[in-house]
């Protein structure tokens, strides 16, 4: 079952055409990156591709089925983890009940996202940037997660944190065969992480051959 994108079209503000007729397709275990410049379309292009948003044109599908109109109340296959976690996390709840999508999250998804058991007590404003930036992510690890789609999710990292998490993300999207799409302004990280790599230029995806 892949994630495809059907001659997808957005549109933002008077005729602008942020997103025109793309197409693209995630397989199990695919990992894609996506690049381009500040304010092109990337975040938007994640956000269709996730359900968040109805494409204009064109269609989001899953396998056969329409990922637009996913039942609700089921968790959908498709999780977009955003760039600014603490706008998408309830400041009033402590990091246990974020992090209870239904269920308590694996121990060992924690372990490998090192998020430590002395946050669960704290409230999201009692965690560094880079730290929400891990329950942000646990939180959408779902077990049916089987898209995963990043936005520039270690923004606020340092070096060697940010390897450990991709270390530590990539281990277990591979043990499960989650496809990835990993949007960042960083070309190295992506080519060091992705098959593929595409830049979104004026609405449409450009591939660019992985260097090296
Ligand atoms: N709800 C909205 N109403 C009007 N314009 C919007 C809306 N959402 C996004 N935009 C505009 O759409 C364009 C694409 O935004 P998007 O966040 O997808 O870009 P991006 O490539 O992810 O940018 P960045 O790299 O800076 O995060 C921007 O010009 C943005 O201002």
């Amino acid at each position: 079952m892949s994630l495809i994108a059907q001659g997808i079209g957005y549109g933002v503000g008077k005729e602008h055409r942020c997103i025109d007729a793309v197409d693209l397709k995630l397989a199990p275990g695919d990992v894609v990156g996506l690049g381009g410049l500040s304010g092109v379309g990337k975040s938007t292009l994640g956000k269709l591709l996730a359900g968040h948003l109805k494409p204009h044109a064109g269609e989001v599908m899953i396998g056969q089925h329409p990922l637009h109109g996913w039942p609700k109340g089921q968790p959908s296959p498709v999780q977009y983890v955003p760039q600014h976690a603490e706008l998408a996390i309830d400041p009033r709840w402590r990091v246990e009940r974020v992090l209870q999508n239904g269920e308590p999250p694996e121990a060992e998804l924690l372990s490998v996202l090192g998020i430590q058991n002395d946050w669960l007590s704290r409230y999201p404003h009692e965690l560094s940037g880079g730290e929400l930036a891990r329950v942000s992510l646990a939180r959408l690890l779902l077990p049916t997660t089987r898209f995963l789609i990043c936005d520039e999710i270690t923004e606020q990292l340092d070096a060697l944190s940010e390897q450990s998490l991709w270390q530590g993300l990539m281990a277990w999207i591979k043990a499960r065969d989650i496809g990835l799409l990993l949007i960042s302004h960083q070309v190295e990280l992506r080519h060091h992480l992705c098959q593929r790599d595409y830049d979104l230029v004026q609405g449409a995806l450009i591939e660019r051959p992985i260097a090296g």
